[in-house]
Formats: C-alpha cells, sequence, structure tokens
C-alpha cells in the first residue's frame, strides 16, 4: 500500500502525521518502527494518526506512537502539529478543536499569529498515576540510577514524567542516566525524564530523555512536567518560558484544580509518499 503523509516537527521534536480520517489507516510495531528509522524510512519521533472522533462533539481523535512501536497517551509537540495539519489540510476550519487522545479530550486553539495554545489537561502527582511504586508524600522522591542518587518529582501529565533539577545540563547526565531511569523498575510503564535547570522563577532550561525514543529536541509534555514540579516545589512562577534544544514553549499552570496551557509553534517541512 502507497502511504501519503507529512512530515512535521515542533521545535524539532519531528513527526510523520497520517490523514486515516479520508482513509482507514492501521500500523502494526514493525511498521512504525521501519518508517522511524532515520536511515530505512522516513525517521521522526513519533507517529501521528488522525482518526474520525468516536464521541459526540469531538472533532477528531489522534494515536500518538513512539519510534519504537509503542502507542503512548500525550504529546505536547504533536498537539500543535496535529491543529496545524488538519487546518492546512481542510480536514476543518475550526481555530478551536476538540480532540480525543487516549489520556482524554485535549483542546486546542489556533492563535492569529500561528502559534496553537493546547489546553493539556491536568496533572496528577500521585505515584500510582505513572505508575510508580512509591508511597505518596508531598516531598522529591529519591531513586538510585548507575550508583548515583538523584531527587525528582513523578508526575504524570496524562503520560508519566520523572522531573529532575540539577544545577548544569550535560549530554553524559542525560543520555546515561536518562535511559536507566526510563526503564527504572519503579516505573513498570517507563517514564520520560526531564532535567531542569531553573535559570529563575520565570525561565527554565529543559532536556528530556524521552521514553521510547531517547532525547529529543523538544519535549511538550516534558515541559509541561517539569514546569508544575517546579512549581509545586516551590521554584517557578505560573508562568514560564521553558527553553528546550529545539526552541521555546509557553507554560502557564495556575495551580491545583487548574490545567496546564501550553503555547508554542507548528511547522510543516514536507510531504510525501511511501510503501508500507
Ligand atoms: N514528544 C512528546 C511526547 C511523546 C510521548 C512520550 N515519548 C511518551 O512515551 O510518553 C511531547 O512533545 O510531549
Amino acid at each position: 500500500m502507497l502511504l501519503k503523509f507529512t512530515k512535521m516537527h515542533g521545535l524539532g521534536n519531528d513527526f510523520v502525521v497520517v490523514d486515516a480520517v479520508s482513509r482507514k489507516v492501521f500500523f502494526n510495531k514493525q511498521q512504525i518502527e521501519r518508517l522511524s528509522d532515520r536511515n530505512w524510512g522516513i525517521g521522526f519521533d513519533q507517529l501521528l494518526v488522525v482518526e474520525p472522533p468516536t464521541q459526540p462533539d469531538m472533532d477528531f481523535r489522534y494515536r500518538i506512537y513512539n519510534s519504537d512501536g509503542s502507542e503512548v497517551e500525550h504529546c505536547g509537540n504533536g498537539a500543535r502539529c496535529f491543529a496545524k495539519f488538519v487546518l492546512d489540510r481542510e480536514l476543518t476550519n475550526k481555530r478551536v478543536i476538540n480532540v480525543e487522545t487516549k489520556r482524554g479530550v485535549i483542546q486546542l486553539r489556533v492563535l492569529d499569529d500561528g502559534l496553537v495554545t493546547v489546553d493539556m489537561g491536568m496533572p496528577s502527582f500521585d505515584p500510582k498515576e505513572l505508575p510508580f511504586t512509591a508511597e505518596p508524600s508531598d516531598a522529591l522522591y529519591g531513586i538510585t540510577a548507575g550508583g548515583d542518587d538523584f531527587l525528582m518529582t513523578p508526575v504524570s501529565v496524562g503520560n508519566p514524567h520523572a522531573v529532575i533539577k540539577v544545577d548544569q545540563l550535560t549530554d553524559n547526565q542525560v543520555s546515561t542516566v536518562g535511559a536507566l531511569i526510563e526503564c527504572h523498575e519503579r516505573f513498570p510503564r517507563k517514564v520520560n525524564v526531564g532535567f531542569m535547570q531553573v535559570i529563575n522563577p520565570d525561565e527554565i532550561n529543559l532536556r528530556v530523555y524521552e521514553r521510547g525514543v531517547g532525547e529529543t529536541q523538544a519535549c511538550g509534555t516534558g515541559a509541561c512536567a517539569a514546569v508544575v514540579a517546579g512549581i509545586k516545589q516551590g521554584w517557578l512562577s505560573p508562568k514560564v518560558t521553558a527553553h528546550l534544544r529545539g526552541g521555546d514553549l509557553q507554560i502557564e499552570w495556575q495551580g491545583e484544580g487548574h490545567p496546564i496551557l501550553m503555547t508554542g509553534p507548528a511547522e510543516k517541512v514536507f510531504e510525501g509518499q511511501i510503501y508500507l
């Protein structure tokens, strides 16, 4: 089968986006792994599959797969690219779009300047949500990886994140510690690992070792997780600029009972077709 796709990115976190509204498309794990390969396929961090809604009052459903073929609950940069995709393809003309995801319903708002604000839903600090094996606590949690001890905040923003505050961001720490914690036995469904350097209460530097992918240029849910973790720990204010390797995201969280808002860009790179 010849598959039409659009290559997109949000701050360098890259996606292949497929229209499964106009024509049904299904992928198995092996196909996703092959397509995601940067030498043998197209190359992407996540595959986004745009489908018709299954519930009334919803505009679309979209499914998200990591490059290792695992299906995930949520993707911040992907959500913004999804919004640009459905508008560019004229699958909708709405600028406020309600979307079903595996994590539940999210709402996307396309702004006049082309940026997209995503209502990412409420965070949860309950370790059972990630899941993470620990007793509930308001404090930081300790974890040992590679013989070293780290303090982290486990947080679910729909998908699981472990946020570690560091003084300096280093390549070695992100790749080595990130890979160890991603697959740590205390996270039975694995975890995305964020390394956050607090510059001041309104600004952070962040690198994320993503579950099922490795380090990416940017992670939208990772930025949300880092900011809400920083607010929860008293380090950050309610509106924060997150500097990622691929650029900046604006994250807002007014505290318990409020959703997280994420604003940033979405870009189309090219369209193509490939044999599945
Ligand atoms: N890049 C994404 C997150 C994609 C899913 C993640 N790797 C997971 O397994 O939960 C983002 O921008 O949020």
